[in-house]
């Protein structure tokens, strides 16, 4: 079942500026990462989801209801963090968190304090005084303290330090393991890998892909550095080798690409060469999107 469902979506700002004619799709329990340049248009696109900007054209369905006709019925589905934090003149974080719960009737704060807890926040602190870190941490406890089964993230680790984005993303899993919807944009290529299930790359305001995390878990084409003990040995592998992809004369290197039905016969050609290391370079999200994004340029 698809729980938001994005159709011919387009928010034109002039000047190929905007999102265009955005599709997309992301099934009930999974993680469905967002992940674009600056400006790419990713908050754009989550303003239309939350029905705070209205698209030139085409359409946003939540849990099969169309965002801009039943925005306050949907809301209460929504755990949301935006991409801007800018919180009222209210006090402390523990006002607000409290004004927050009281405003979707959250009664139970077991898992609220829990959150502070385990992401270290000072609730006592004064909302205009606090850090960019604990504002994030504030939006992400008052996102998440109802257990939310849609939860929609604009750039949520943002300001926070490495350890806390590790806590993070094992709020982020937990709140998978519960059977909650999650859409997430991020700038941060590893969050993703980690946590999202598929991926839409986004560029100049387009999707440019939809990847399965698995194709890049899993990727069939496996990427080896080579180093040559000698340069005779290196010299005759660069004339005889037909996997070559890159290679550095200075230090007698090479990286080639090898399907995985070709490994055998890989390992016993380079058996007869003396080789001084050869190691697999992981594959991974950002190499796979910088490839798709100069393969979008070079279609401009
Ligand atoms: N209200 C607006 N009026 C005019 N242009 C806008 C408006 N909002 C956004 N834009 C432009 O639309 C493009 C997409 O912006 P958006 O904020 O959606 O990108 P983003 O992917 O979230 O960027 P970042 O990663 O930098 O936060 C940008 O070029 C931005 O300048």
């Amino acid at each position: 079942m698809s729980i938001i469902e994005v159709r011919n979506l387009t928010k034109d700002y002039g000047l190929s500026k905007g999102i265009f004619n955005i599709n997309l799709e992301v099934k009930q329990g999974e993680i469905f990462g967002f992940v674009g340049t600056n400006g790419s248009g990713k908050t754009t696109t989550i303003r239309n989801l939350m029905g705070f900007i209205r698209p030139n054209s085409g359409n946003v369905y939540i849990l099969d209801q169309e965002v801009n006709y039943n925005t306050t019925q949907i809301m209460k589905h929504i755990g949301y963090v935006p991409g801007e934090i800018s919180f009222p003149d209210i006090g402390d974080g523990d006002v607000f968190i409290k004004s927050q719960a009281e405003m979707i009737g959250l009664k139970n704060m077991d898992y609220a304090n829990y959150l502070i807890k385990k992401f270290g926040l000072d609730t006592t602190a004064n909302l205009k005084h606090m850090s960019k870190g604990m504002k994030q941490k504030t939006a992400i406890v008052s996102a998440f303290m109802a257990k939310p089964d849609i939860l929609i993230l604009d750039e949520p680790s943002t300001g926070l330090d490495p350890l806390m984005r590790e806590i993070f993303v094992e709020v982020l899993i937990e709140a998978k393991q519960r059977g909650s919807t999650i859409f997430m944009s991020s700038h941060v290529f590893e969050e993703v890998e980690k946590t999202c299930d598929r991926i839409a790359l986004l560029h100049n305001g387009r999707i440019v892909d939809v990847v399965d995390m698995k194709k890049i878990r899993h990727n069939e084409l496996k990427t080896y550095k080579i180093g040559f003990e000698n340069e005779i040995d290196y010299q005759k592998y660069m004339n005889e080798n037909i996997y070559l992809t890159s290679k550095n004369n200075k230090y007698l290197q090479t990286t080639v690409d090898v399907k995985d039905e070709q490994i055998n016969e890989f390992m016993k050609e380079l058996s007869q060469y003396k080789v001084k290391y050869i190691k697999e370079v992981k594959y991974t999200l950002k190499k796979y999107f910088l490839k798709k994004i100069s393969e979008d340029k070079k279609n401009d």
